[in-house]
């Protein structure tokens, strides 16, 4: 089982669950939860109000949506955001999906709530034949300690 519910202190501001858009298409379309302005040179960690559960030996993978880069000049901070399977549910945030957007234009971009600003992409990963991790995960974004 896999999919997308709303974060419980998200829950009266009417977000829209991630859907396809085709037949095809891989990515399950974030959107912003609140507006927000992202001036020159931050980065800005944009809420979603989603949560996102998953078998254990799956990941969802954060791609930034085209039309963000191309349209309105913005990039996904980290690259790609790695949400994993024990992110969900988590006591410190409840899982809930921040895209951490970066704006390296010279003037300041504003984001309307309900903009598609990111995409989901459900995927399998492997692990190695002498993998031990047995820790819990308390949150995200350094939770971990390392
Ligand atoms: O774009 C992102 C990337 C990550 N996360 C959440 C989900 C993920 O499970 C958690 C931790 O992310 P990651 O492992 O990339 O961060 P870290 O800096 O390595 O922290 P940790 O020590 O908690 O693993 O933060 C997001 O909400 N958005």
């Amino acid at each position: 089982m896999r999919g997308f519910e709303v974060v419980s202190f998200y829950a009266e501001k009417n977000i829209n669950l991630p859907r396809r858009k085709t037949r095809a298409s891989a990515g399950y379309d974030l959107e912003a939860a609140i507006d927000v302005e992202i001036n020159p040179g931050e980065v800005k960690l944009v809420p979603t109000g989603l949560k996102a559960f998953m078998p254990e030996d799956e990941v969802l993978l954060i791609y930034i949506r085209s039309s963000l880069a191309v349209k309105r000049g913005l990039l996904l901070a980290n690259g790609v955001g790695v949400v994993d399977a024990d992110y969900y549910n988590n006591p410190e945030n409840e899982g809930h999906i921040l895209v951490p957007l970066f704006n390296p234009q010279g003037k300041p971009v504003a984001i309307k709530k309900g903009e598609r600003i990111a995409q989901g992409i459900f995927t399998k990963y492997q692990k190695t034949y002498d993998d031990e991790a047995y820790d819990v995960r308390t949150g995200g974004f350094g939770s971990t300690g390392q």
